[in-house]
């Protein structure tokens, strides 16, 4: 395999140092037709990193990896991935990158380790039969290895695609939502292996609609409307939104969710079980709205955190407003 340009012919030089970056674009702008899909966007991943890409569906995700592995040209925009321009290098980045797209796309009438050698010896890996085997073993594949792709449930399809996709030992795996529709223990066993790679020194990019799974990034990225609205880790993203949050139970949260709706100061109401998440990030507004409810001695109310979805919430209610 070849190494990246910049990396060959010894120890690079303090001036041509390897980025510390697996992706740095700016200003990715990408349209079809009149629709403008995906607008100005930068990003920066650092190398060995997890990093969660998230967003409502149609916001742009797929098509931000399809450019920043060279698969589609940005229509404005420049940047790196592995140090590579993603304007004229796109061959040379999807030598070292692995990408797991949304469809299933190994062969349903092939076996886990037919699938698994073709794939190795189509990518040229030395001794396709022994890395197959391997990375069997790396994946708990075995048992399995003789069984048609096509007849694998869900969880076990990702693991075989997965595996595919690392066996020509890429330095950055592009997995568009990998565990759509997969069990939550599937997903789990899936993420123990992504947190192994990423350990192992691969950069990984992930899009994901799981607010779990976007627990387990070291960083997050939240598109909108083709708009990057939020970047860094999960902490820091639910610091940075400023909402303020209460936790409401009662006996009747349908109909105390409905109220919290139509009450002016408060600007996300979603219910969970018994109690309503109500919340907005103008305090003193929120806190005038809650007063109304002081009387009500069947409502205990008590302060609470935002949690991602509610951010993510916030943002997309807010660049709704943005792009009407
Ligand atoms: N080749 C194409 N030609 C025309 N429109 C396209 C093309 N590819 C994507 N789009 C449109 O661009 C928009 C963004 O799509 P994209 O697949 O990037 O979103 P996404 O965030 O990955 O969505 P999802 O979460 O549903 O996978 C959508 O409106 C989609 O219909």
């Amino acid at each position: 395999m070849n190494a990246p340009a910049g990396a060959a012919g010894g120890v690079p030089s303090a001036r041509h140092r390897a980025p510390d970056y697996a992706i740095d674009v700016r200003g990715l702008s990408k349209s079809f037709g009149t629709n403008q899909v995906v607008r100005n966007l930068s990003m920066q991943v650092k190398r060995g990193q997890i990093y969660g890409f998230l967003g409502p569906n149609g916001s742009g995700k797929t098509t931000t990896i399809r450019m920043l592995c060279g698969l589609l040209t940005p229509d404005q925009g420049t940047g790196t991935c592995l140090g590579l321009d993603i304007l004229t290098q796109g061959r040379a980045i999807r030598r070292h990158v692995g990408y797991m797209t949304q469809k299933f796309s190994l062969y349903a009438d092939l076996s886990v380790r037919e699938n698994l050698e073709f794939v190795a010896r189509i990518y040229g890996v030395p001794h396709a039969d022994e890395a197959a085997r391997e990375a069997i073993v790396a994946l708990g594949l075995e048992g399995r290895e003789r069984q048609l792709a096509g007849d694998l449930s869900g969880g076990w399809k990702q693991r075989l695609a997965l595996g595919a996709c690392i066996l020509p030992q890429p330095k950055l795996l592009l997995l568009d939502e990998p565990t759509a529709g997969v069990d939550p223990k599937a997903r789990r066993e899936f993420w123990a292996q992504i947190h192994d790679l990423a350990a192992g020194g691969v950069t990984v990019l992930v899009s994901t609609h799981y607010m779990d799974e976007a627990e387990r990034c070291h960083e997050i990225a939240y598109i909108a409307y083709g708009e990057l609205l939020a970047q860094g880790t999960v902490e820091s993203v639910v610091t940075a939104s400023a909402l303020h949050m209460w936790r409401v139970t009662g006996p009747d949260p349908a109909a105390l969710t409905r109220e919290l709706m139509e009450t002016p100061g408060i600007e996300l109401v979603a219910p969970f079980g018994t109690s309503v998440h109500v919340g907005g990030r103008d305090r003193a507004a929120l806190d005038i709205a809650i007063a109304r409810f002081a009387g009500r001695e069947e409502l205990v109310w008590r302060p609470d955190r935002a949690s991602l979805e509610d951010v993510f919430i916030d943002l997309i209610n807010r660049s709704r407003d943005n792009f009407r």
